[in-house]
């Protein structure tokens, strides 16, 4: 591909340890920046490969899109690439920044870890029109796993990643149009839903009350990277439609059923050490190196 582990060791030695340094700071203060993080450098690798796309301010770029509107943790990226700016100057590309955030967003979440190919190069291109191939939340798993076929990844590789929804939060607003109205018939609500679990959604997200009040994706860990999230859809305790549709479709009920425990006649799976390894191809789509690209002076910014 083109990208390898350890491709600062000479020439920014620290690079990874400034990153590292310089997320645990702000994690300390504001934890959702680790589930945003995450969450952006998966937004970021959809979209024109994994060249910190995501980044570039501007009307009409990339993050004034719809689907990357609730996006968090610029400044934490802003952040870094400053400190690598006075150590290193120009080595550092804000694409290797964000794919080694992403990881260590993981392990402050008590994630296990992964060695993390470096070597990407920033794109010169952002365009709010090219994220049509991000997956939406009402999107079928044919839809799903066609958008992540597209890229590379198989079905596997895509309920692995779902899993990254272990942690972080989803605002009312995304999935509260499942709890009324989404049927015509029994009460209204989207029947995949558990019955104990659907009322005390109707509390945390009342008609007409906050839709941008948050709730953990993964109820009762939401802070915590662990396989909790597949025991939940196994329970009808998703949150999101295209969550909870990962238990429905058989396809991808398989790897649900192994990631949530030991079952007759499916091996199991550990999602630990298969996040990782989903998280390297996809943290390796599209990458531009060597003469492609370039090392960005500021993140936000082409030069
Ligand atoms: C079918 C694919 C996916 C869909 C439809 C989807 C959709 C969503 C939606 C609607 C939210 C809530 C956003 C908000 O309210 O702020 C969310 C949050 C999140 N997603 Fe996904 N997602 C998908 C795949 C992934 C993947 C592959 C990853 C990472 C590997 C990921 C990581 C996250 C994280 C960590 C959050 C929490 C963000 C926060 O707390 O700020 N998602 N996702
Ligand atoms: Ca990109
Ligand atoms: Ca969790």
């Amino acid at each position: 591909q083109g990208t390898r582990v350890g491709f600062y060791s000479a020439s920014c030695p620290r690079a990874e340890f400034i990153v590292r340094s310089t997320l645990q700071s702000h994690f300390r203060s504001n934890p959702s920046v680790a589930p945003g993080l995450l969450r952006m450098h998966f937004h970021d690798c959809f979209v024109q490969g994994c060249d910190a796309s995501i980044l570039i301010n501007g009307p009409s770029t990339e993050k004034t899109a719809l689907p990357n509107s609730l996006l968090r943790g610029y400044e934490v990226i802003d952040d870094a690439k400053t400190k690598l700016e006075t150590e290193c100057p120009g080595v550092v590309s804000c694409a290797d920044i964000l794919a080694l955030a992403a990881r260590d967003s993981v392990v402050l979440s008590n994630g296990r870890s992964w060695s993390v190919p470096t070597g990407r190069k920033d794109g010169r291109i952002s365009l709010a029109s090219d994220t049509s191939n991000l997956p939406g939340f009402r999107d079928s798993v044919e839809v799903q796993k066609q958008k992540f076929s597209d890229l590379g990844l198989n079905t596997q590789d895509l309920v692995t990643l779902v899993g990254g929804h272990t942690i972080g939060t989803s605002a009312c607003q995304l999935f509260r149009y499942r709890l009324n109205n989404f049927t015509t018939t029994g009460n209204g609500a989207d029947p995949t839903i558990n019955p104990a679990f659907l009322s005390q959604l109707q509390t945390l997200c009342p008609p007409n009350g906050d839709g941008s009040r948050r709730v953990g994706l993964d109820t009762g860990s939401p802070n915590r990277f662990d396989a909790s999230f597949f025991t939940n859809l196994k329970n009808g305790r998703g949150i999101l439609e295209s969550d909870q549709k990962l238990w429905t479709d058989a396809s991808t009920r398989t790897f649900v059923q192994r990631f949530s425990g030991p079952v007759r006649s499916l091996p199991g799976l550990r999602f630990d050490e298969e996040f990782g390894r989903s998280m390297v191809k996809m943290s390796n789509i599209g990458v531009k190196t060597g003469t492609q690209g370039e090392i960005r002076r500021v993140c936000s910014a082409i030069n």
